[in-house]
């Protein structure tokens, strides 16, 4: 039996997708798994700053339609890049177990806290979320708009003569370049993007020949908090306009979940935790559902 895989062919993306491969092919030796490489309308747009083409499914859509037409039978992503509302006629799987959750900063020099870069500091990102968190921590720092792959960013260090840039710690570590991590962002200071670090494996809606394959490596855990912080986003209606963060952690049987909700112009930004027994994913949504009514009611106050 033969299954195909597809996958964006971003560095990031073919890595991930590769380990995810590798785990299936270690649980299902009779399969033979091809990767399909897709190019989204999101990669051929790369210059453009991600906050003026919104929508999320930018780096999806090409890849669900090969889903939906047969042409690969399950796809590969990081969760943090799927919209909020899954695609008609799909699903998702169970996740494989998540990666570090928390943002880092990329330097020249490594530090031990926060107020050890320099005033004034120039630090790359084009995400409101991680800009707004930052000049709360330091307002004299100077955020400057990048975009682009995990390696062009990095690079942008040097060619837009930058203190630093922020990344998720997930993404750094999986394309081998962790050691340039200069310091992890405690998600008190900066709360990272709902799913952030989290892959995940599409597949046609109630397709069980190939839900049957991954089944072995769904992680359970992950999925309880990944659920909480994407019901969040759905609840806030996230689009990439808006500051949205959020982390859920399982601990014991109880779920801790953190969000965080700005406007546009980083003005206000909303910070507000819940704690729930919670032991399936219809408990962990409806606290992402609850959660976000109770910050949008403070944002909008
Ligand atoms: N938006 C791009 C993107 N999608 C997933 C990751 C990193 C890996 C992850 O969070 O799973 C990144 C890069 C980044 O934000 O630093």
């Amino acid at each position: 039996m033969k299954v195909v895989v597809g996958t964006r062919g971003s560095k990031l993306a073919l890595t991930q997708s590769k380990w995810v491969v590798s785990q299936l092919e270690a649980c299902n030796p009779e399969v033979e798994f091809e990767i399909k490489i897709i190019k989204t309308k999101g990669d051929l747009i790369q210059n453009v700053p991600l906050d003026k083409i919104g929508d999320k499914g930018l780096f999806v859509k090409e890849i669900e339609q090969q889903l939906l037409d047969r042409e690969i039978d399950l796809a590969i992503h990081s969760m943090k890049d799927m919209p909020s509302e899954v695609c008609k006629g799909l699903q998702f799987t169970y996740t494989p177990v998540r990666e570090d959750v928390r943002d880092v900063l990329i330097l020249k020099q490594p530090i031990n806290d926060l107020s050890e870069l320099p005033h004034g500091a120039r630090i790359g990102t084009g995400s409101k979320r991680r800009k707004y968190q930052l000049l709360e921590a330091r307002p004299d720092l100077q955020i400057e708009p990048i975009r682009g792959n995990i390696d062009t960013r990095i690079s942008k260090i040097e060619t837009e003569n930058l203190d630093g840039i922020v990344l998720a710690a997930a993404g750094v570590r999986r394309i081998g370049r962790e050691d340039e991590i200069g310091y992890y962002l405690p998600v008190d200071v900066v709360l990272p993007a709902p799913a952030q670090g989290a892959l995940a494996i599409e597949i046609r809606e109630n397709d069980e020949r190939i839900y049957n394959l991954i089944r072995p490596i769904e992680d359970m855990k992950s999925q309880i908090q990944i659920e909480a912080e994407r019901a969040f986003l759905a609840g806030v209606e996230g689009s990439c306009h808006l500051p949205i963060g959020a982390y859920a952690n399982l601990e014991a049987g109880r779920l801790h979940l953190t969000a965080l909700l700005g406007d546009e112009e980083g003005t206000k930004l909303v910070k507000q935790a819940l704690t729930s027994e919670c032991g399936s994913i219809e408990v962990a949504r409806q606290m992402g559902y609850k959660l976000a009514d109770s910050v949008m009611e403070e944002l909008n106050r």
